[in-house]
């Protein structure tokens, strides 16, 4: 059955809708560059509200598997695709991609000129998009995604406690800590205040969707809590430490989604290639000057990281868990683990 993808700017491309029974959804059009990582990132929460275009045409080739997922449900709105291929062959998938979505009930539209789209959106900025099964249809204004933190849980036995406050995070994150022997509570981020009764040795700010500054009722908690323990924050939750701190963000023109995003450090002169999804950035240059530029990213000079001079501060605007993409920014989560042992930050870069 025929489909369309219609941007907010008028822009309508033809395809074949991939389930018949779902013909309709709207969302936030926004693409990934990467060539493999479909099942994370169709399950990572920062894509909620989005219509997810993906540049590479092939999509789907190894299937889903119990593994990979960084939540229990996909989180985008809907998915383009060039081709959206049914058959897979990888040990460890269980279905296909094409399954995957039937069975969440997402909208989906294949054999689209992705390219021709991207090139689009890439002129014209993120937009609204709606796929639908009627051609020349409106595009509604799109709401910004709720936040809304699960449950308090604990993971792990590891002998330091990190609280991960969550605005929908992701599970690599959670892995990451506790390999390195972490016991991790998440705590909502609603409840976040309930981190001064657990005495954690430290606390990650999540990812999360949205804009952060739908957060600022949250601002003077993130700065408490920064001032009590070393804290580290991951995309959104490093938007929200550089918030708390006077600092500013705005919405990039198209965004960075993929896998292959090079970072500078700042400290020692390293690029090195980072997985990212965020729409949102901190302003360079603005604000109080209290937090200073750790990274930036080396192709359009966006900041990808803050730090404290003096306190057990650190943020990274992109992905050190990866998931997928690219483990070469892991040590992030062993820097954190030094600041926490009083070891790192203070000590390293006094
Ligand atoms: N991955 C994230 O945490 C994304 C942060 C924020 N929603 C943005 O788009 O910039």
């Amino acid at each position: 059955m025929k489909g369309y993808i219609k941007l907010e700017n008028g822009l309508e491309l033809a395809g074949e809708l991939g389930d018949e029974a779902q013909p309709e959804t709207e969302g936030e059009a926004v693409f990934f560059t990467g060539m493999t990582g479909y099942q994370e990132v169709l399950s990572d929460p920062s894509y909620q509200n989005q219509i997810l275009v993906f540049t590479y045409p092939l999509i789907g080739n190894y299937g889903i598997n119990l593994e990979d997922f960084e939540s229990k449900r996909p989180q985008i709105k809907g998915a383009v695709f060039y081709e959206c291929c049914e058959a897979f062959s990888h040990y460890e998938a269980v279905y296909s991609l094409q399954a995957y979505l039937k069975k969440w009930k997402i909208p989906f539209l294949h054999h689209v000129d992705t390219r021709y789209l991207v090139k689009n959106i890439r002129s014209s900025g993120t937009m609204n998009a709606k796929i639908t099964s009627v051609p020349a249809a409106n595009v509604p204004p799109i709401k910004l995604p709720e936040h809304s933190g699960g449950e308090t849980s604990t993971h792990g036995n590891g002998i330091q406690h990190t609280v991960l406050i969550d605005f929908g995070f992701k599970k690599s994150i959670l892995t990451a800590l506790i390999e390195r022997g972490q016991k991790v509570t998440v705590l909502p981020y609603e409840k976040m205040e309930a981190v001064f009764d657990l005495h954690p040795d430290g606390v990650v700010f999540s990812n999360g969707p949205g804009d952060p500054k739908q957060l600022a009722g949250y601002l003077s908690a993130v700065k408490k809590i920064a001032r009590a323990f070393p804290v580290l924050g991951i995309c959104l939750g490093h938007q929200l430490l550089a918030l708390a701190h006077g600092e500013d963000t705005e919405k990039l023109p198209f965004g960075h989604r993929g896998a292959n995003h090079p970072v500078l450090d700042r400290e020692t002169g390293k690029v090195f290639m980072t997985s990212q999804n965020h729409s949102y950035v901190v302003k360079r240059n603005k604000g109080t000057q209290e937090l200073k530029i750790r990274f930036e990213n080396v192709n359009d000079g966006s900041v990808e990281g803050l730090f404290h001079p003096e306190k057990q501060i650190l943020s990274v605007q992109f992905h050190p868990e990866a998931n997928p993409g690219p483990r070469e920014s892991e040590w992030i989560f062993d820097e954190y683990k030094a600041m926490m042992n009083q070891t790192g930050r203070v000590a390293i870069y006094a």
